[in-house]
């Protein structure tokens, strides 16, 4: 399968920063910008500013940041699931998991989370893919928002909703192991059935205890 990327941008101001959200971005293009040091939700942020640049020159992995002029604010990634995940069991060329959206806390609340997903949906090719987000609450900033498992839950259906992504049940023990932990997708517009049949054949996978 070819990976096509199309680049898309908007403007926004949010607490007074203009931002410009923009992706897929190169590795070498996120290399030359800075990195909030407020960016700490799933790695030092010397550490996730690597890995994201390795994403971002992935055949598949996408992305999307933003900037205020040279300093990231806030960005999502794209790529195929971790291998050890059973999301990567089929080796589906066509499906990619939102790992990480992550946005600091200069500019939260101001909508930019939505707007990176704007912008990443904005390219067609997404309409190739069946998108996939998993949520651990573990992974949430309960502290730092002060809300409760199921009030961040509402603003993580919010974010992944405003393009389209969905709900979806699954037999999972890590997903399962909190009732407040979910599997989102999207499935594109032109995914064949073959791909849909081999995702719910992933995400079902104990049907003998039923
Ligand atoms: C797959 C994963 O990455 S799971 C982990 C997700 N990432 C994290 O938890 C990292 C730490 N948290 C963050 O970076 C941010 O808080 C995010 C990514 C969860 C949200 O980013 P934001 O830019 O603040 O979200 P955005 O402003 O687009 O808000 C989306 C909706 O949630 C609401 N919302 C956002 N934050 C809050 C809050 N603290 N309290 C109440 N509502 C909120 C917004 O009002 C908006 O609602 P609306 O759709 O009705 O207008």
């Amino acid at each position: 399968m070819e990976h096509v990327k199309r680049y898309h941008s908007l403007k926004t101001i949010v607490n007074g920063r203009e931002l410009l959200i923009e992706g897929p971005i190169s590795g070498s293009e996120l290399a030359s910008y800075r990195f909030d040091d407020g960016l700490i939700a799933f790695r030092i942020p010397e550490q996730q500013h690597q890995a994201l640049i390795e994403i971002a020159d992935l055949p598949e992995g996408r992305i999307i940041v933003a900037r205020e002029d040279d300093l990231v604010l806030g960005y999502v990634t794209f790529l195929h699931p971790d291998p050890l995940e059973r999301w990567s069991q089929a080796k589906l060329p066509d499906l990619l998991e939102l790992g990480a959206i992550e946005i600091s806390h200069l500019i939260r609340a101001g909508g930019v989370a939505k707007k990176l997903l704007e912008v990443s949906f904005a390219d067609d090719a997404m309409e190739d893919y069946i998108i996939i987000t998993t949520e651990y609450y573990w992974h949430w900033d309960l502290k730092g928002t002060g809300l409760d498992v199921w009030q961040y839950r509402k603003v993580m259906e919010k974010v992944m909703g405003s393009v389209g992504m969905v709900w979806m049940a699954t037999d999972d023990p890590e997903i399962c192991s909190h009732p407040a932990n979910c599997l989102m997708a999207r499935i594109g517009k032109r995914v064949p059935p073959e791909s849909v049949e081999a995702f719910d054949g992933m995400r079902f996978q104990n049907r003998f205890l039923y």
